[in-house]
């Protein structure tokens, strides 16, 4: 089936004036976060010095290219940023081509002792062992007393709201920042995403994973319940191939995820003991595609990617980046359709994320007004979150 392309009638966001959240990211974020890691681990002298040239660069020069010997660089290569100034650029690209050149700076791709030496290791694996982990899989003991439509709705909220453990927005938000939750979702198509789940055979369910530890761990409970359930015969999950956003999935994150399950006690062992099996029955299928990692919109997705999504029954996009590349991130008004702008997609698609950017869509009219009232930061605070399907 021939689908329509995306439509590119709006201007994507670029980083732009100081002032603007995509600004914002870049000039206090960034800096931050390269302080972060050199704290984080102790870093010898010519990758400090490499860290020291990155932050000169993303504070005042032009945009660099990598080094030719940098394992990948090809894959950049004719991207057409290069030389311009970091704020005129589209956000989506400035961000992952960050992440690229800070991976670069620590020597993760190089051959040598730093080589897969994941920066945010530290802060990812900090977050995990944490005492709100235990908590939130001991409650997974209270899930037998619901009813199952409740147990369907607090798995899918609580994998919806994991969506706020990302450890970037802290770093420019603070803990302040995250304020209480908005239980009232700005937009809610829970029915149609269980209704699609219920049509025809069960098949394969992609859930394309955003963080790791407190946001993964309820993403694995989620694909879980899919498969003990029969909604889904299988769970492919779609993890980042490379360190990236700081606390974004990679296979080593699932892995210890699926590790905390299992030494865990009660449901959440049980939950660890299934999951582990059904990774070694191909039930759970770990991917970790190299697009996961790009810095554009899903519409430019390779072949191979858009035949898995068009072999699912559905994909599951988490979180905001996914979102911000699913539907283009372009200034979009709010009431734009989410079915128009996800057209292009090639099978059923449900984005589940927590407001931290501008962009957003399939807002009903008034709602905008309603939240502008209300809510200041109401787009890009994390305190607002939307389930929205298109079929
Ligand atoms: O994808 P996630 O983890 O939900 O959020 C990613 C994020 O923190 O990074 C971007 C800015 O750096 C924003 O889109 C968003 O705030």
């Amino acid at each position: 089936m021939t689908r329509p392309s995306q439509p590119t009638d709006r201007a994507p966001v670029v980083v732009g004036t100081p002032g603007s959240f995509a600004r914002s990211v870049l000039d206090e974020r960034h800096p931050a976060l390269i302080e972060r890691v050199r704290r984080a681990t102790p870093y010898p002298p010519d990758r400090q010095r490499a860290l020291d040239a990155l932050l000169d660069e993303i504070t005042g020069g032009p945009i660099g290219r990598l080094d030719d010997d940098e394992p990948g660089a090809g894959a950049w290569r004719d991207e057409p940023y290069y030389g311009q100034r970091w704020a005129d650029v589209p956000f989506l690209w400035a961000e992952s081509f960050f992440y690229r050149r800070l991976l670069a700076a620590v020597g993760y791709f190089a051959p040598g002792p730093w080589r897969g030496i994941d920066p945010f290791a530290p802060f990812k694996n900090a977050e995990l062992a944490g005492a709100g982990v235990d908590d939130e899989l001991s409650a997974l003991d209270r899930l037998a007393a619901l009813t199952p439509a409740e147990r369907d709705r607090t798995l899918l909220l609580s994998s919806l709201w994991g969506n706020r453990a990302d450890l970037g927005f802290r770093l420019s938000a603070g803990e302040a920042g995250l304020g209480d939750r908005v239980p009232g979702l700005v937009v809610d198509d829970s029915p149609a995403l269980w209704s699609v789940l219920a049509a025809g055979e069960p098949g394969t369910v992609c859930l394309v994973a955003d963080n790791a530890g407190p946001e993964l761990l309820p993403d694995l409970v989620l694909a879980d319940h899919l498969l003990a359930t029969g909604r889904a015969v299988r769970v492919v999950l779609h993890l980042k191939p490379y360190p990236y956003y700081v606390s974004d999935a990679t296979t080593a994150d699932a892995l210890a995820c699926l590790d905390r399950l299992t030494r865990a006690s009660g449901q959440a062992a049980e939950v660890g003991g299934r999951l582990r099996r059904a990774v070694t029955e191909d039930r759970l299928v770990l991917r970790a595609h190299p697009f996961s990692c790009a810095p554009h919109p899903y519409d430019r997705m390779p072949a191979d990617l858009r035949e898995d999504f068009a072999s699912a029954a559905l994909t599951v996009m988490k979180g905001d980046l996914n979102y911000r590349r699913l539907v283009g991130d372009r200034h979009w008004p709010a009431t734009t359709p989410f079915a128009e702008v996800t057209a292009y997609f090639p099978g059923p698609v449900a984005a589940l994320r927590t407001l931290k950017c501008d962009v957003v869509t399939g807002l009903a009219p008034g709602t905008t007004a309603e939240l502008d009232a209300t809510a200041r930061s109401w787009r890009t605070s994390g305190t607002h979150a939307l389930v929205q399907v298109s079929a």
